[in-house]
């Protein structure tokens, strides 16, 4: 076979397979002395989540086998385990983005991965621009739904042929973020003093690496997204569809310019200083809602 043809067969051959992935897994339990039962994702700039973990134990992604690396500033690209309120986890810090060329089952891959390593439960954070004109600069969206941009030109994580040993082929979405955490969520931010400044919105991403135009964003207000960023999405799906429990994050790193006469810019360096700005804050509402996770949600699921 030559041409077009080749090209598309390798690429597909290049999928993980249920046993790559399995292969992946069992490097990482060979080498970690226990199962961990939640999965951290940090987002841009807020990698210092991984820092509050006590007995790091850590791993870069260029030495996990299959594993691919992280290229984006603001994410130092390593799986790091340990202990969060006494609780086994594993945190990723650093995700893998589709604008850094990779395609979405690629991006999404660590999270089948931590399903393989035990993980019941995932709570995914991201940096995003705050359409919500009520939102401010610093403030956290807890995500109760998305809009699946990129699902909507056909590009989806699931694509290609289902193995039904991570789930089904047609998985359902509308229970995508688990109400009762998310709930409890809030309750935990309202008790750090972070009341007022969390929201309970929808997350929308879109392909990046560009910041998105005017029109752009006024079409996504329209369509009822509080919320933009360039990521998460594909990783709750793949998440939900092997049958993880899922609560997302966003911290509002920037508002979203809507006005033609506004002649600020969004950029990178602004989004990693309000994470930064806000990591202790965040570090504190992970740990509680980690241990909330392990005393009310995990001993239900033994
Ligand atoms: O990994 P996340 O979604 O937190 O990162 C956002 C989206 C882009 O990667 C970057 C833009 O500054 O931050
Ligand atoms: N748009 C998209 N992604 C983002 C933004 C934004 O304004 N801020 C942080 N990540």
């Amino acid at each position: 076979m030559t041409g077009r043809g080749s090209v598309n067969k390798k690429r597909r051959k290049k999928r993980y397979t249920y046993e790559s992935l399995t292969e992946t897994a069992q490097y990482l339990l060979d080498r970690v002395p226990y199962q961990p039962r939640i999965g951290i994702i940090c987002g841009s700039g807020m990698g210092a989540l991984a820092e509050a973990l006590s007995e790091p134990l850590i791993f870069p992604y260029e030495k996990i086998p299959n594993f691919p690396v992280s290229t984006v500033e603001g994410h130092v690209g390593q799986l790091v385990f340990g202990y969060l309120s006494g609780v086994p986890v594993v945190c990723m810090q650093g995700r893998f983005h589709y604008y850094e060329g990779y395609p979405l089952w690629k991006c999404a891959m660590p999270v089948r991965v931590m399903k393989l390593l035990g993980v019941t439960h995932l709570i995914a954070s991201n940096a995003a621009g705050g359409l919500n004109k009520t939102y401010k600069v610093g403030d956290v969206m807890l995500v109760k739904d998305h809009i699946n941009m990129m699902g909507f030109a056909g590009n989806n994580p699931l694509q290609g042929p289902n193995d039904d040993r991570f789930g089904p082929r047609f998985p359902p979405m509308n229970t995508a973020y688990d109400k009762f955490l998310t709930q409890k969520a809030k309750q935990v931010a309202v008790e750090e003093d972070l009341g007022g400044m969390v929201h309970e919105g929808v997350y929308t991403c879109l392909g990046g690496p560009n910041f998105e135009t005017v029109a752009e964003l006024k079409m996504l207000g329209m369509l009822g997204v509080d919320a933009v960023g360039m990521s998460t999405v594909h990783e709750v799906i793949t998440a939900r569809h092997c049958g993880m429990t899922v609560l997302a994050f966003s911290l509002i790193t920037n508002m979203c310019i809507t006005d033609y006469n506004c002649y600020d810019e969004a950029n990178h360096e602004e989004v990693m200083d309000v994470g930064k700005m806000r990591q202790d804050v965040l570090k504190r509402f992970v740990a509680r809602i980690v241990d909330f996770i392990a005393k009310e949600m995990l001993t239900k699921d033994d």
